[in-house]
């Protein structure tokens, strides 16, 4: 067995000492001594990573059931009730939740029936900067972001807001927070087998923290549902509008379901749709604004997309999107620099043979898109924020001009691809466009420093810290903060910002 190309291994460790906080960064580096397929040892776990659009094709579509399988971990077993869709072997359970979420949870109906409270999420969001801009106040973008995303995403699973004031949304959101950054911790019992049994750095408590507080919540929340689907059920009262939790009791509730859903399968399944949810489109916006707020050229030409489709008289909507390819442009810059999963991350099931090598069953694979959207290779200037790249017009980089989201073009890959890809595609894709272009046609932003951060100036304006912090997401190190100058007419944003 021939495995592929690596650097010295230590004893015990392995290769762990190679690898710096960025983790897709120090795989860029050691790829680029080693080559484009390198084997890793991480204490003993076996890891390879890829990081060209041929190696993805091959490993990700030729040998797609062969790599259709994910990483486990002790929090992730133990937060999920061993019973994760997103975390799952690819197998019948996965399948049948797959069947579910692309046709009933994250399918057309749904993302039609929530389009009005997408609207008025939106809008509530634009309140708040409408309602700091009128005092002069700066506002943390980042966190508010997050509570968009969050907000939308928890109205699709349970009806309710999770920035609402009472004490359980607040719980649901830290828990989020907890959970995402736990999952994209380092946890030595995770990779030195010897140290299974050990908890050096007190994770075991944290996730029990974690746990308990989560599982408490949902318990509550799943136990209220089923008591008024009773009392509905006894008065004959017909509910229509079905929510994530409404669809997953039903299925839960059927006996000739293919699968008999548990409730620890639903709690589960609410875990990875908020954790999978809410950083990914939440770092996106930050991200796109914060090219936008360096590059003012290119902020210049989307709003005048922005002024040409939509106008004064109106903030931008959903049904704009076809129409706004620039705003559209922009977002795939985005993640082709800053991709929010900047590794597509599986798990081999089968020994499997590439390009002469072998790679053992049960290896970890990293396709690593975030160096892939960076490499000259692959892409004109690629250090550039270029939206003009992907424009259809634009016949001087016919590639990159005809390259879609979707998992067809294996230099970029911002939501994977085949199988396994990303369920919520089409959620994000609708409300991303959207939302970027209706904060940059309200709002000008005045950037602020955050406490203890020292801002650049640039040509007459300020230029922000792209760096990004390390975690199982690539959010930007620092929370962006800014002081909002509206830029509509009072007589359109204020019955907006009303609600
Ligand atoms: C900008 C937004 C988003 C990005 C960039 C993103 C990216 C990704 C990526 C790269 C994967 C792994 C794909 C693979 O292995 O081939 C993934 C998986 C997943 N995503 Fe997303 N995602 C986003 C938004 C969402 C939303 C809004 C939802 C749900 C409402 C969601 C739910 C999931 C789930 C459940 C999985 C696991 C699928 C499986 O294992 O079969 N994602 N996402």
């Amino acid at each position: 067995h021939q495995l592929p190309p690596s650097p010295m291994a230590l004893p015990i460790i392995g290769h762990l000492h190679l690898l710096g906080p960025l983790i897709h960064h120090s795989f860029r580096d050691i790829s680029s001594r080693y080559g484009p397929l390198i084997y890793l040892r991480l204490g003993s776990v076996s890891v390879v990573v890829a990081s060209t659009p041929e190696l993805a094709k091959e490993l990700l579509k030729t040998h797609e059931l062969t790599f259709s399988s994910r990483k486990h971990s002790i929090a992730i077993d133990r937060l999920t009730y061993n019973s994760s869709f997103a975390f799952a072997s690819y197998g019948p359970y996965w399948k049948f939740i797959k069947k579910i979420s692309t046709f009933e949870l994250l399918g057309n109906r749904m993302l039609n029936q929530f389009l009005p409270i997408r609207k008025q999420e939106l809008h509530h969001f634009l309140g708040v900067f409408y309602s700091k801009s009128k005092v002069g106040e700066s506002v943390n973008i980042t966190q508010e972001l997050i509570k968009l995303s969050n907000n939308i995403i928890s109205q699709m699973m349970l009806s309710m807001r999770s920035s609402d004031t009472n004490g359980e949304s607040e719980i649901a959101r830290t828990v989020v927070r907890e959970v995402t950054q736990i999952f994209g911790e380092f946890n030595v019992s995770d990779f030195i087998w010897f140290c299974k049994n050990i908890d050096f750095q007190g994770f075991r408590k944290r996730i029990e923290d974690i746990y308990n507080k989560y599982d408490g919540l949902l318990e509550k929340l799943i136990t209220s549902r089923e008591q008024l689907r009773k009392k509905n059920r006894s008065n004959e009262v017909v509910h229509e509008a079905k929510d994530f939790l409404d669809i997953m009791l039903d299925v839960m509730e059927d006996k000739n379901a293919e699968i008999r859903l548990t409730r620890n399968h639903i709690k589960a399944l609410f875990l990875d749709f908020f954790t999978a949810a809410t950083d990914t489109t939440a770092i996106t916006i930050e991200w796109a604004l914060a090219e936008l707020i360096n590059q003012p050229k290119v902020l210049e030409i989307a709003r005048e997309e922005i002024n040409k489709v939509v106008g004064n008289g109106r903030i931008a909507q959903e049904s704009d999107n076809p129409n706004l390819p620039y705003i559209q442009a922009i977002l795939k810059e985005t993640f082709r620099l800053h991709p929010p999963i900047p590794m597509v991350a599986r798990k081999s099931i089968q020994d499997c043979k590439i390009n002469g090598y072998t790679i053992p069953a049960n290896t970890l694979l990293f396709v690593n898109m975030w160096s892939i959207g960076r490499d000259p290779k692959y892409w004109k200037n690629p250090s550039l924020f270029q939206p003009e790249r992907f424009l259809k017009s634009n016949i001087e980089d016919d590639l990159s001009s005809s390259i879609d989201i979707r998992g067809q073009h294996f230099q970029f890959l911002p939501f994977g691809t085949g199988r396994r890809s990303c369920p919520g595609i089409s959620l994000a894709m609708q409300s991303l466009p959207t939302t970027l272009a209706a904060m940059i046609q309200c709002f000008d932003w005045k950037v602020v420093n955050p406490p203890g951060v020292e801002l650049n100036i640039g040509d007459h304006h300020h230029v922000l810290d792209m760096t990004e912090r390390p975690g199982l997401t690539a959010p930007r190190i620092h929370d962006l903060v800014c002081i909002p100058v509206p830029r509509l007419p009072s007589d359109v944003l204020d019955p907006v910002c009303a609600n």
